[in-house]
Protein backbone atom coordinates (compact mmCIF):
# COMPACT_ATOMS: atom_id res chain seq x y z
CA UNK A 1 0.00 0.00 0.00
CA UNK A 2 1.34 3.18 -1.01
CA UNK A 3 0.76 6.07 1.17
CA UNK A 4 -0.89 9.82 0.89
CA UNK A 5 2.02 11.33 -0.09
CA UNK A 6 3.37 9.74 -2.06
CA UNK A 7 0.61 8.35 -4.30
CA UNK A 8 -0.27 12.00 -4.77
CA UNK A 9 3.38 13.44 -5.83
CA UNK A 10 3.47 10.59 -8.08
CA UNK A 11 0.34 12.36 -9.65
CA UNK A 12 1.66 15.44 -9.61
CA UNK A 13 5.00 14.28 -11.67
CA UNK A 14 2.91 12.52 -14.35
CA UNK A 15 0.91 15.68 -14.85
CA UNK A 16 3.53 17.70 -14.35
CA UNK A 17 1.32 20.12 -11.74
CA UNK A 18 0.25 21.20 -8.72
CA UNK A 19 -2.71 22.23 -9.92
CA UNK A 20 -5.65 21.03 -7.80
CA UNK A 21 -9.34 21.89 -9.37
CA UNK A 22 -12.09 22.43 -6.73
CA UNK A 23 -15.42 21.02 -7.69
CA UNK A 24 -18.02 23.69 -6.39
CA UNK A 25 -20.95 23.59 -8.18
CA UNK A 26 -23.56 26.26 -7.80
CA UNK A 27 -26.50 26.55 -9.53
CA UNK A 28 -26.95 29.96 -10.51
CA UNK A 29 -23.44 29.34 -12.67
CA UNK A 30 -23.82 26.58 -14.57
CA UNK A 31 -23.75 26.35 -18.20
CA UNK A 32 -27.00 26.90 -20.09
CA UNK A 33 -27.48 23.33 -20.99
CA UNK A 34 -27.97 22.13 -17.35
CA UNK A 35 -31.49 23.92 -17.46
CA UNK A 36 -33.21 20.95 -18.99
CA UNK A 37 -31.95 18.71 -16.15
CA UNK A 38 -32.92 21.60 -13.62
CA UNK A 39 -35.91 21.76 -15.00
CA UNK A 40 -37.04 18.68 -16.54
CA UNK A 41 -35.23 15.54 -14.64
CA UNK A 42 -37.42 13.59 -12.20
CA UNK A 43 -37.64 14.07 -8.69
CA UNK A 44 -37.61 17.48 -6.63
CA UNK A 45 -36.08 20.26 -6.60
CA UNK A 46 -33.27 19.25 -4.73
CA UNK A 47 -32.91 16.08 -6.65
CA UNK A 48 -32.86 17.75 -9.62
CA UNK A 49 -30.10 20.16 -8.63
CA UNK A 50 -28.13 16.68 -7.49
CA UNK A 51 -28.54 15.55 -10.86
CA UNK A 52 -27.25 18.94 -12.83
CA UNK A 53 -24.38 19.01 -10.22
CA UNK A 54 -23.06 15.17 -10.54
CA UNK A 55 -23.39 15.71 -14.30
CA UNK A 56 -21.51 19.02 -14.21
CA UNK A 57 -18.46 17.62 -12.23
CA UNK A 58 -18.34 14.41 -13.91
CA UNK A 59 -17.79 16.54 -17.11
CA UNK A 60 -15.28 18.64 -15.55
CA UNK A 61 -13.19 15.92 -14.61
CA UNK A 62 -13.25 14.41 -17.96
CA UNK A 63 -11.96 17.71 -18.90
CA UNK A 64 -9.44 18.38 -16.49
CA UNK A 65 -7.96 14.75 -15.56
CA UNK A 66 -5.41 15.23 -18.65
CA UNK A 67 -4.35 18.25 -17.47
CA UNK A 68 -4.00 18.17 -13.10
CA UNK A 69 -2.93 15.86 -10.38
CA UNK A 70 -6.14 15.89 -8.21
CA UNK A 71 -9.84 17.43 -7.73
CA UNK A 72 -11.03 18.91 -4.57
CA UNK A 73 -15.25 18.46 -4.25
CA UNK A 74 -16.64 21.13 -2.05
CA UNK A 75 -19.00 18.85 0.13
CA UNK A 76 -21.23 21.72 1.14
CA UNK A 77 -22.62 22.30 -2.34
CA UNK A 78 -23.95 18.54 -2.45
CA UNK A 79 -25.08 18.69 0.34
CA UNK A 80 -27.45 21.66 0.34
CA UNK A 81 -29.33 19.15 -2.52
CA UNK A 82 -30.08 16.52 0.43
CA UNK A 83 -29.34 12.89 0.50
CA UNK A 84 -29.67 12.74 -3.44
CA UNK A 85 -26.93 15.38 -3.33
CA UNK A 86 -24.71 12.63 -1.00
CA UNK A 87 -25.25 10.37 -3.50
CA UNK A 88 -24.14 12.59 -6.29
CA UNK A 89 -21.06 13.59 -4.39
CA UNK A 90 -20.21 9.96 -3.64
CA UNK A 91 -20.04 9.24 -7.44
CA UNK A 92 -18.43 11.92 -8.60
CA UNK A 93 -15.85 10.99 -6.19
CA UNK A 94 -15.74 7.28 -7.34
CA UNK A 95 -15.57 8.98 -11.61
CA UNK A 96 -12.30 11.40 -10.44
CA UNK A 97 -10.83 8.34 -8.87
CA UNK A 98 -11.46 5.83 -11.89
CA UNK A 99 -9.97 8.93 -13.78
CA UNK A 100 -6.60 8.30 -11.84
CA UNK A 101 -7.60 11.52 -9.93
CA UNK A 102 -6.22 12.44 -6.63
CA UNK A 103 -10.00 12.82 -4.39
CA UNK A 104 -9.63 15.44 -2.03
CA UNK A 105 -12.62 15.48 0.10
CA UNK A 106 -13.40 19.12 1.19
CA UNK A 107 -15.83 18.27 4.22
CA UNK A 108 -13.84 20.36 7.03
CA UNK A 109 -14.46 18.04 9.53
CA UNK A 110 -13.61 17.98 13.69
CA UNK A 111 -14.84 16.28 16.62
CA UNK A 112 -14.64 14.32 19.98
CA UNK A 113 -12.46 11.34 19.81
CA UNK A 114 -15.13 8.72 19.01
CA UNK A 115 -17.12 10.96 16.77
CA UNK A 116 -13.96 11.72 15.09
CA UNK A 117 -13.38 7.90 14.28
CA UNK A 118 -16.61 7.68 12.26
CA UNK A 119 -15.90 10.87 10.11
CA UNK A 120 -12.46 9.23 9.54
CA UNK A 121 -13.83 6.34 8.66
CA UNK A 122 -16.13 7.96 6.94
CA UNK A 123 -14.52 9.46 4.23
CA UNK A 124 -10.80 8.28 4.55
CA UNK A 125 -10.62 5.61 1.88
CA UNK A 126 -7.57 6.13 1.24
CA UNK A 127 -5.11 3.56 -1.54
CA UNK A 128 -8.39 1.58 -1.62
CA UNK A 129 -11.61 3.38 -2.85
CA UNK A 130 -14.07 0.78 -1.32
CA UNK A 131 -12.96 0.98 2.08
CA UNK A 132 -14.87 3.56 2.76
CA UNK A 133 -18.43 4.99 1.51
CA UNK A 134 -17.11 8.18 0.08
CA UNK A 135 -13.83 7.18 -1.50
CA UNK A 136 -11.56 10.18 -1.14
CA UNK A 137 -7.80 9.87 -0.63
CA UNK A 138 -7.59 12.63 1.60
CA UNK A 139 -9.60 15.56 3.91
CA UNK A 140 -9.88 18.39 5.06
CA UNK A 141 -10.32 18.86 8.73
CA UNK A 142 -10.46 21.51 11.66
CA UNK A 143 -8.28 21.34 14.87
CA UNK A 144 -10.46 23.80 16.74
CA UNK A 145 -11.32 20.71 18.83
CA UNK A 146 -7.70 19.86 20.10
CA UNK A 147 -5.02 17.92 19.31
CA UNK A 148 -6.42 14.96 20.65
CA UNK A 149 -9.22 14.80 18.32
CA UNK A 150 -6.83 15.06 15.32
CA UNK A 151 -5.59 11.31 16.70
CA UNK A 152 -8.38 9.10 15.09
CA UNK A 153 -7.98 11.20 11.56
CA UNK A 154 -3.88 10.50 12.06
CA UNK A 155 -4.24 6.45 12.74
CA UNK A 156 -7.34 6.13 9.98
CA UNK A 157 -4.80 7.93 7.56
CA UNK A 158 -2.01 5.55 8.55
CA UNK A 159 -4.24 2.42 8.00
CA UNK A 160 -5.61 3.33 5.01
CA UNK A 161 -2.64 5.59 3.26
CA UNK A 162 -5.15 8.68 3.17
CA UNK A 163 -4.23 12.23 3.61
CA UNK A 164 -5.57 15.17 5.73
CA UNK A 165 -5.12 18.66 5.29
CA UNK A 166 -5.79 20.79 8.54
CA UNK A 167 -6.76 24.27 8.95
CA UNK A 168 -3.50 26.12 9.66
CA UNK A 169 -4.40 29.79 8.47
CA UNK A 170 -7.37 30.20 5.94
CA UNK A 171 -7.95 32.37 3.14
CA UNK A 172 -10.74 34.38 3.88
CA UNK A 173 -10.33 38.22 5.28
CA UNK A 174 -11.15 37.53 8.48
CA UNK A 175 -9.27 34.23 9.23
CA UNK A 176 -6.60 36.14 11.53
CA UNK A 177 -9.85 36.85 14.28
CA UNK A 178 -8.82 33.70 16.07
CA UNK A 179 -5.98 32.08 13.49
CA UNK A 180 -4.15 35.44 14.46
CA UNK A 181 -4.60 35.58 18.08
CA UNK A 182 -1.13 35.43 19.92
CA UNK A 183 -0.91 32.75 22.75
CA UNK A 184 3.04 32.72 24.57
CA UNK A 185 4.25 34.65 21.82
CA UNK A 186 2.81 33.01 19.30
CA UNK A 187 -0.10 33.25 16.48
CA UNK A 188 -2.63 30.48 17.01
CA UNK A 189 -1.89 29.14 13.53
CA UNK A 190 1.81 28.60 14.39
CA UNK A 191 0.61 26.49 17.48
CA UNK A 192 -1.32 24.28 15.02
CA UNK A 193 1.19 24.10 12.21
CA UNK A 194 3.77 23.03 14.80
CA UNK A 195 1.40 20.37 16.12
CA UNK A 196 0.54 19.60 12.53
CA UNK A 197 4.64 19.33 11.71
CA UNK A 198 4.63 16.93 14.28
CA UNK A 199 2.20 14.44 13.88
CA UNK A 200 2.93 14.37 10.38
CA UNK A 201 6.31 13.42 11.26
CA UNK A 202 4.57 10.08 12.74
CA UNK A 203 3.00 9.24 9.28
CA UNK A 204 6.41 10.12 6.84
CA UNK A 205 8.43 7.41 6.80
CA UNK A 206 11.67 7.49 4.47
CA UNK A 207 9.40 10.03 2.44
CA UNK A 208 10.06 13.66 2.14
CA UNK A 209 6.95 14.58 2.87
CA UNK A 210 3.93 12.72 5.54
CA UNK A 211 0.23 12.32 5.48
CA UNK A 212 -0.33 15.31 7.44
CA UNK A 213 -1.03 18.21 5.37
CA UNK A 214 -2.05 21.50 6.52
CA UNK A 215 -4.45 24.28 4.99
CA UNK A 216 -2.62 27.81 4.39
CA UNK A 217 -4.80 30.43 2.23
CA UNK A 218 -2.55 32.26 -1.42
CA UNK A 219 -4.03 35.03 0.42
CA UNK A 220 -1.44 35.47 3.18
CA UNK A 221 1.76 35.03 1.28
CA UNK A 222 4.18 36.20 4.39
CA UNK A 223 2.36 33.47 6.61
CA UNK A 224 2.81 31.11 4.06
CA UNK A 225 6.16 31.90 3.99
CA UNK A 226 7.05 31.68 7.59
CA UNK A 227 4.11 28.34 8.34
CA UNK A 228 6.07 26.61 5.40
CA UNK A 229 9.81 27.60 7.88
CA UNK A 230 7.25 26.03 10.49
CA UNK A 231 6.22 22.77 8.70
CA UNK A 232 9.06 21.74 6.60
CA UNK A 233 7.91 18.39 5.88
CA UNK A 234 4.19 18.79 5.96
CA UNK A 235 2.13 19.24 2.43
CA UNK A 236 0.07 22.19 1.87
CA UNK A 237 -2.96 22.58 0.49
CA UNK A 238 -3.07 26.44 -0.80
CA UNK A 239 -6.60 27.56 -1.22
CA UNK A 240 -7.07 31.32 -2.31
CA UNK A 241 -5.24 31.57 -5.47
CA UNK A 242 -7.36 33.55 -8.46
CA UNK A 243 -11.11 34.57 -7.51
CA UNK A 244 -9.88 35.70 -3.76
CA UNK A 245 -6.94 37.21 -5.09
CA UNK A 246 -4.10 35.04 -4.44
CA UNK A 247 -1.05 35.31 -7.37
CA UNK A 248 1.23 32.34 -8.19
CA UNK A 249 4.01 34.59 -6.91
CA UNK A 250 2.32 34.51 -3.51
CA UNK A 251 2.73 30.65 -3.79
CA UNK A 252 6.05 29.90 -5.57
CA UNK A 253 8.36 30.13 -2.08
CA UNK A 254 6.16 27.76 -0.71
CA UNK A 255 7.68 24.28 -2.78
CA UNK A 256 10.42 22.50 -2.54
CA UNK A 257 13.32 22.29 -4.96
CA UNK A 258 11.56 19.85 -6.91
CA UNK A 259 8.71 21.56 -7.10
CA UNK A 260 6.69 19.68 -4.68
CA UNK A 261 4.98 20.20 -1.42
CA UNK A 262 2.28 22.16 -2.40
CA UNK A 263 -0.79 21.64 -4.28
CA UNK A 264 -2.69 24.92 -5.36
CA UNK A 265 -6.53 24.86 -5.59
CA UNK A 266 -8.52 27.09 -8.02
CA UNK A 267 -12.38 26.20 -8.12
CA UNK A 268 -14.70 28.91 -10.03
CA UNK A 269 -12.16 30.21 -12.27
CA UNK A 270 -12.01 27.04 -13.65
CA UNK A 271 -15.40 25.22 -13.34
CA UNK A 272 -16.96 28.47 -14.16
CA UNK A 273 -14.74 29.96 -16.89
CA UNK A 274 -17.29 30.45 -19.03
CA UNK A 275 -18.42 33.32 -17.55
CA UNK A 276 -15.28 35.09 -17.59
CA UNK A 277 -12.70 36.33 -20.40
CA UNK A 278 -10.79 35.64 -21.97
CA UNK A 279 -12.10 32.02 -21.41
CA UNK A 280 -15.75 33.23 -22.19
CA UNK A 281 -14.90 33.79 -25.88
CA UNK A 282 -13.94 30.02 -25.90
CA UNK A 283 -16.79 29.19 -24.68
CA UNK A 284 -18.78 30.92 -27.46
CA UNK A 285 -16.92 29.80 -30.42
CA UNK A 286 -16.49 26.16 -29.20
CA UNK A 287 -18.44 25.67 -25.64
CA UNK A 288 -18.30 25.41 -22.05
CA UNK A 289 -16.00 22.45 -21.92
CA UNK A 290 -13.35 24.14 -24.07
CA UNK A 291 -12.93 27.17 -21.92
CA UNK A 292 -12.96 25.00 -18.46
CA UNK A 293 -10.07 23.02 -20.63
CA UNK A 294 -8.36 26.54 -21.53
CA UNK A 295 -8.90 27.66 -18.12
CA UNK A 296 -7.34 24.45 -16.49
CA UNK A 297 -4.43 24.30 -18.77
CA UNK A 298 -3.51 27.61 -17.83
CA UNK A 299 -3.65 27.14 -14.62
CA UNK A 300 -1.95 23.95 -14.62
CA UNK A 301 1.15 26.01 -16.82
CA UNK A 302 1.40 28.06 -13.92
CA UNK A 303 2.63 25.63 -11.25
CA UNK A 304 4.88 23.39 -13.26
CA UNK A 305 6.60 20.07 -11.37
CA UNK A 306 9.13 18.22 -13.27
CA UNK A 307 8.62 14.56 -14.50
CA UNK A 308 10.08 12.25 -11.38
O1 LIG B 1 -10.15 23.93 2.69
C1 LIG B 1 -10.27 24.62 1.66
O2 LIG B 1 -10.15 24.11 0.55
C2 LIG B 1 -10.40 26.07 1.79
C3 LIG B 1 -9.72 26.64 2.83
C4 LIG B 1 -9.54 28.03 2.84
O3 LIG B 1 -8.84 28.57 3.67
N1 LIG B 1 -10.12 28.78 1.87
C5 LIG B 1 -10.87 28.22 0.86
O4 LIG B 1 -11.33 28.96 -0.03
N2 LIG B 1 -11.08 26.87 0.85
C6 LIG B 1 -11.97 26.24 -0.15
O5 LIG B 1 -11.38 26.37 -1.44
C7 LIG B 1 -12.37 26.68 -2.43
C8 LIG B 1 -12.01 28.02 -3.04
O6 LIG B 1 -12.77 28.27 -4.19
P1 LIG B 1 -12.41 29.45 -5.23
O7 LIG B 1 -12.27 30.70 -4.43
O8 LIG B 1 -13.61 29.46 -6.13
O9 LIG B 1 -11.14 29.07 -5.94
C9 LIG B 1 -13.71 26.62 -1.71
O10 LIG B 1 -14.24 25.31 -1.84
C10 LIG B 1 -13.36 26.89 -0.26
O11 LIG B 1 -14.26 26.26 0.64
Amino acid sequence: MNDYSTRLHTAMQAKRTAALVGLDPRESSLPAEFARILQDHPGDRFERRARAYEEFSRRIIDVVAPFVAAVKPQIAFFEDCGPAGMLAVRNVMQHARDAGLIVIADAKRGDIGTTAEAYASAWLAGSDPSAAPYPADSLTVSPYLGSDTLTPFVDAAIQRGAGLYVLVRTSNPGSGSFQGLVANDRAVCDHVAAEVERLNQSTRGNGSYGSVGAVVGATHPLELRRLRQVMPTTPLLVPGYGAQGGTAADIRPAFDGQGLGVLVNSSRNVIFAHLRPPYSEVAESRGWEAAVEAAARDFASEFPVPAA
